[in-house]
Formats: structure tokens, C-alpha cells, sequence
């Protein structure tokens, strides 16, 4: 259990023992990844909804199936039931942490022995991680191994964070080095950790705290984490916060679609960490409140997002043009759990002499999450998710129903499916960029208390939101391009917990049946036959694309090492017209639409796509970026 988790469950109790801490799956004795028995999910789940199922329609499964449920109009009898959902603000966390006491005999953390609830922490071995670049520092097996100062180890430890992630573990001792690092790491392993403890430290080491703001009220935060949707770097200050709690260094967040004076004055009262999309803080530097002259620290989460031609215009220009200092005078940190080769190459323009470190395989999902695929006609979605969403309910400890994230296309199709199942008695929500933040947030509230305990969403929640007990993520409409499912699926099975991802598929999906197969072996999933055969059949006429990270199943994944880049073929200062032009298997596996051919979405249809996959397709290079379109 997370603090975090500890907050949003009333019946969790915030003590040690009950500390699940990330032990990858082959460690774990008798993994059980069937998820609707497992007590993580359902037993501790904040939602208490109970339905009574009196006079459902059965329905069988399988491909071609018609659908056996009518659920027009039907509600399902006994009025749902909630517990009393949570009043509390979750951003207002500070206060809450105040409650929290620092375990001081917490040896695991201070010692680093192999404690921790008996499991045994020196197996983390065996997670094959590849480093890349000069001098690599080596890994750490304790936090109190790295000097991150007594305040910071006090609150890792209010934190319940009992050993480093493996990707912290690897990750802070280089970036504690003053390193430049590209790091990739599966959904859910702690990268936010992993990027804002060396910050934290090195502000409190190098004594670099911000004034409060200067006569002409411009900030200079010395720390600029850059991430590509509001809800995303809400939670990313949350944890900041926590992570800074008393050590006197200030986080503030800037983000689209909320006030600006409100973050304005935030920024006054100083800040040392400043979080933020990318759109709000162009607006900030443009109005003079925001000086980056300072900026010791830049990490982008979520990097291959905030580097695809989306927002790669934006980055640039408050990386290159803004008064940043470049790389070698600022330590520059990327994150993500995936990093096609092109984007790899367009992320080393804004590092020095860096250091790659992927901790199992670039673009992978954990094997904590058991996924399925079902053949489902599009006319038949409808009733199967409302197939599945029974069943999960039946099998939900105390008659609770899990958390329950759908992701759609379109905003339209999120807005439809959310009042569908609502009139049908299923208390929905949905979250897209045609919300207002206000909507935005008190969608995700509602979802994340369970008081609806599904939450239809666009792309716009695919990357990085950590939602506590989200058991089961259904893909109603599969994504284009294979990096968009590892995400979504991703915000279920974190933290060494388990999860299930159902995807709906069908013909309109081929592109994706070969990169869906390969990343379903590879993470030891059962691959249906008519899948495999998909995946065959579009390989064979060439549609189907291989992976994008090329090489073998633990390597080549650092493009530094590809044969292009060794053979001098590889210009390192390159377009990314260029870079795309010379990328290994990207074409093939992006839906067969190379970047430069022209649209061939529908611009009408576009306007109401509000996923990264089905806009970036659709445009050019020379058309308007997508960043209006949903993301912020
Ligand atoms: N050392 C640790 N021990 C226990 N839990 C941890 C540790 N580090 C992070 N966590 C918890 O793991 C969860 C996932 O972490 P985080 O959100 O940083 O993952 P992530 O790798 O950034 O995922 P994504 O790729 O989806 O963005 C969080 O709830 C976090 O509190």
C-alpha cells in the first residue's frame, strides 16, 4: 500500500507490515494475476457499490458472438450504494503527510539489508537492465547507499518506500552523479521517485533554494519537470510535495485550463521545483513571470510523448530558446516506459555525454498485468463491456466493484458511452480533452473514490496517472500505435500489483496484431489463435510492423547503438524528418501512414479524436500540432 493508497482507501491502514513493496512477478511465490479474487483490487477498494443483478440477460463469449445482454433502459433494480465518498481534496495532501509519522526503525530503509517483509530484495538481479554511455555509476540496493540527506530519507521513509524500485535503484545513483540519463522502465515502477529524489537532494545539496520572487515578480525555479497533461503534473507536485516535505524547498505547478493568477501568485511566494505542461509555462515566460535562467534540473516525464511531433515544437523552444542553459550547464533527466529509436535520436539534441538505462525491455508491459483479447465486432461492444462489468462485479470481494478504466477514440465516444452506461445503471464517468478542468477533475475525483466506478477516458489518461485500485483496464477502442496500449493498459498492475487489461479487436485493428503478439509473448501472456493468425496475415502483406526498439529481447534499445548510428550514417544533428526517414520499423508499425504522406484522417473526424495515436496520424508535419486537440 502507497501512501498515496493509504489516503484514498478509508479502511487501509497506514502501518508498515501492511506495505506491499515491488517485488517483480517471477519473484513473487504463487502469483496469482486473477485479478478479481485478489484482495489488492477489491478487498481494500474504496468503491462499495453493490448491484443487484436480479433479471440479467447471460450471454456467452467468443468470436462472431451476438450479444446477449439488453441493457437498454434496464437498471439493475437496488439503488446503488456508495460509502460516504471521501470529502477530503486529494491535492490537499501536505496536511494529511503532516499526520504521518517517520518510522525510525525502519532498517530496509536505513540499512538496506534484506528485510522488508521477508522477501528476498537481492533477487531484484535478475530484472535484465541495460546501461549504456561513459562511466555508468553503479546501482544502489538501499536508499540510504545514496546521500539524499537525512529530510529527503525521512520522507521515503513517510512514504513507506522501503527499497528502491529497480529503476530507482539503477536511476538516482546516476543522476546523484550530476549525469544527463534517458531512462525507460515499465508502467508503474516508480519513475516519479525516481527523477524528483535527485532533484530534491541536489537543491538541498547545492543550497540552490529560489528567493521569493524579485521586485519585477519573475520566478527562477532551479528545477523544471515538463509533463504533457494537466492531471499528470497535478499528481507529479503531489509527489514532489510529499517527497519535500519540511526540507524547505518549495514546489509549485503550473498547468492549461485553471486560473493563471492563482499559479502566478503561487510562483511569488517562491519556488525551487516548478512543474509543468508545457503550454501554461510558454505563457508564463512569454509573460515575463518565469525566468528559466536558473534551471539547474530539467527532467520531462513521460519524454517520448513530450518529444513526438506534438509537442516537440513547444519543448524545443523553451529548451533551446528560452534563456534555459544548455545541456552540460543543466542536468537533464527523460523518463518513459516507452522510446521508439526516432524519438531516442531527437532527445539526444537536448543531452550531454548521457547515460541510457532501460530496465527490462524499451516499450514493454510488466507481466503483472493478465491480458486478453476478444474478437468483438463494433456493434457487439456495448453489450460485451457490459458483459464484463457484471462479471466483475460478481466477482468483486463483498459485492464491490473495481475500478474500471475504459478508454475510447473519440471525446464523442467517451461522452456516448459514459451516459449509455449510466442509463443503463452503471454509475460512469468520463474524462477527455473537451472538458473543462473543472469537469476533468471531478470526473477523475469521483472515479478514484469509486463513487463511479468507471471511468471512460481518451488518451488524455493513458500516460502516468497513478490511480490506486484501478483492477481492470478495457480497451474498448484499441489505439493505433503499440506504445499508446502499453501505457493504457499500465494504469492498472502498479507498484508489484496485479491487474487485468481486456481489448476489444477487431478487422479495423490488423496494424496492430503483430506488435500486440509480440508484446504479449514477451511479457508471457497467452496469445489467442486467431490473434497469432491476425498477426501472420498482416506481416505477410506487410501491414503488420514489427517492434520499434529492434533488436534482441534484452538489448538494442539504446539507438546510440544501432548500426546507423556506429556506420557515421547518422547525423547527430539531424531533422527529424530526417531521423524519422532513417528509423528502423517506425513506418511500418504506425498504422502504414508515413509522417510525411499526407492526411488521410478526416480533419472533421479529427477534431473529435482525442488520442495521441489517431491525431498524430492524421497530420503532417507543416499542420497544427495536436496539443489544442485534447492534450495540454
Ligand atoms: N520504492 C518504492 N517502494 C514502494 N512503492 C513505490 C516506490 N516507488 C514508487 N512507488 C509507488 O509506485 C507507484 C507507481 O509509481 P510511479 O507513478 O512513479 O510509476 P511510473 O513508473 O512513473 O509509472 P508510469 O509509467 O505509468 O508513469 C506509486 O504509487 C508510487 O507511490
Amino acid at each position: 500500500m502507497s501512501w498515496a493508497d493509504s489516503v484514498a482507501d478509508p479502511y487501509a491502514r497506514p502501518i508498515r507490515s501492511s506495505w506491499r513493496t515491488y517485488v517483480p512477478p517471477h519473484l513473487r511465490p504463487n502469483t496469482d494475476n486473477a485479478v478479481f479474487g485478489n484482495s489488492n483490487h477489491f478487498g481494500s477498494s474504496s468503491s462499495a457499490n453493490r448491484f443487484d443483478r436480479s433479471g440479467r440477460a447471460g450471454s456467452s463469449r467468443g468470436r462472431g458472438r451476438g450479444g446477449g445482454f439488453r441493457g437498454r433502459g434496464r437498471s439493475w433494480g437496488r439503488q446503488t450504494q456508495f460509502h460516504d465518498a471521501p470529502n477530503s481534496d486529494p491535492f490537499d495532501i501536505v496536511e494529511k503527510f503532516d499526520e504521518l509519522e517517520v518510522i525510525e526503525d525502519c532498517d530496509d530503509v536505513v540499512g538496506g539489508g534484506g528485510g522488508g517483509g521477508g522477501l528476498n530484495f537481492d533477487a531484484y538481479e535478475d530484472i535484465p537492465v541495460e546501461t549504456s554511455g561513459s562511466d555508468v555509476p553503479p546501482p544502489v540496493n538501499s536508499f540510504a547507499e545514496i546521500d539524499l540527506g537525512k529530510a529527503l530519507i525521512d520522507n521515503i521513509k513517510r512514504c513507506k518506500y522501503v527499497k528502491p524500485t529497480p529503476i530507482q535503484r539503477h536511476s538516482i545513483p546516476i543522476s546523484i552523479a550530476g549525469r544527463d540519463l534517458m531512462a525507460c522502465a515499465q508502467t508503474g515502477s516508480g519513475k516519479t521517485a525516481a527523477f524528483c529524489f535527485p532533484i530534491i537532494s541536489g537543491i538541498l545539496r547545492n543550497q540552490t533554494m529560489s528567493p521569493v520572487s524579485n521586485r519585477i515578480n519573475i520566478a527562477y525555479p532551479s528545477a523544471l519537470i515538463l509533463s504533457p497533461t494537466r492531471e499528470l503534473s497535478c499528481q507529479i507536485h503531489d509527489e514532489a510535495k510529499k517527497f519535500s516535505h519540511q526540507t524547505g524547498v518549495k514546489v509549485v505547478v503550473a498547468y492549461g485550463g485553471a486560473p493563471i493568477s492563482q499559479q502566478l501568485r503561487n510562483l511569488e511566494r517562491g519556488v525551487d521545483i516548478l512543474v509543468a505542461t508545457p503550454g501554461r509555462l510558454v505563457d508564463m515566460i512569454e509573460r515575463a513571470r518565469v525566468s528559466l535562467r536558473m534551471i539547474k534540473y530539467l527532467a520531462l516525464d513521460e519524454a517520448d510523448r513530450m518529444l513526438d511531433m506534438g509537442f516537440e515544437p513547444q519543448i524545443r523552444r523553451i529548451v533551446e530558446q528560452m534563456e534555459m542553459p544548455p545541456p552540460g550547464a543543466r542536468q537533464t533527466m527523460l523518463f518513459s516506459a516507452t522510446f521508439p529509436t526516432e524519438i531516442q535520436r531527437l532527445a539526444s539534441d537536448f543531452m550531454s555525454n548521457y547515460i541510457f538505462l532501460a530496465v527490462g525491455r524499451v516499450g514493454s508491459s510488466t507481466d503483472l498485468i493478465f491480458q486478453k483479447v476478444e474478437f468483438v465486432q463494433d456493434m457487439d461492444k456495448r453489450n460485451y463491456l457490459m458483459d464484463l462489468l457484471h462479471t466483475q462485479c460478481d466477482n468483486g470481494a463483498h459485492g464491490k466493484c473495481a475500478l474500471t478504466l475504459v478508454f475510447v477514440e473519440t471525446k464523442r465516444g467517451a461522452d456516448a458511452l459514459e451516459r449509455w452506461l449510466s442509463m443503463n445503471g452503471f454509475p460512469a464517468t468520463a474524462i477527455h480533452g473537451d472538458k473543462v478542468q473543472m469537469e476533468r477533475e471531478r470526473a477523475l475525483k469521483s472515479f478514484k473514490s469509486g463513487f463511479t466506478p468507471v471511468l471512460v477516458a481518451t488518451d488524455v489518461a493513458a500516460r502516468g496517472l497513478d490511480i490506486p485500485h484501478v483492477a481492470h483496464v478495457i480497451n474498448f477502442d484499441l489505439p493505433k500505435d503499440i506504445d499508446d496500449y502499453v501505457h493504457r493498459i499500465g494504469r492498472t498492475g502498479r507498484a508489484g500489483k496485479s491487474g487485468l487489461a481486456t481489448a476489444f479487436f477487431s478487422e479495423k485493428n490488423m496494424t496492430l496484431a503483430k506488435p500486440l503478439v509480440e508484446l504479449m509473448q514477451e511479457a508471457k501472456q497467452e496469445v489467442p489463435p486467431w490473434l497469432a493468425q491476425y498477426a501472420e496475415t498482416s506481416s505477410a502483406y506487410g501491414s503488420g510492423g514489427g517492434r520499434r526498439y529492434g533488436g534482441s529481447k534484452f538489448g538494442g534499445r539504446d539507438f546510440r547503438n544501432s548500426t546507423q548510428f556506429n556506420s557515421g550514417d547518422y547525423n547527430y544533428s539531424s531533422s527529424y524528418a530526417d531521423a524519422v526517414a532513417v528509423a528502423d520499423s517506425y513506418v511500418a508499425t504506425s498504422n502504414a501512414c508515413t509522417y510525411n504522406t499526407p492526411v488521410t484522417t478526416d480533419y472533421a473526424a479529427a477534431g473529435v479524436v482525442d488520442s495521441f495515436a489517431a491525431d498524430s496520424r492524421g497530420f503532417a508535419f507543416d499542420q497544427e500540432p495536436i496539443v489544442a486537440s485534447g492534450w495540454d
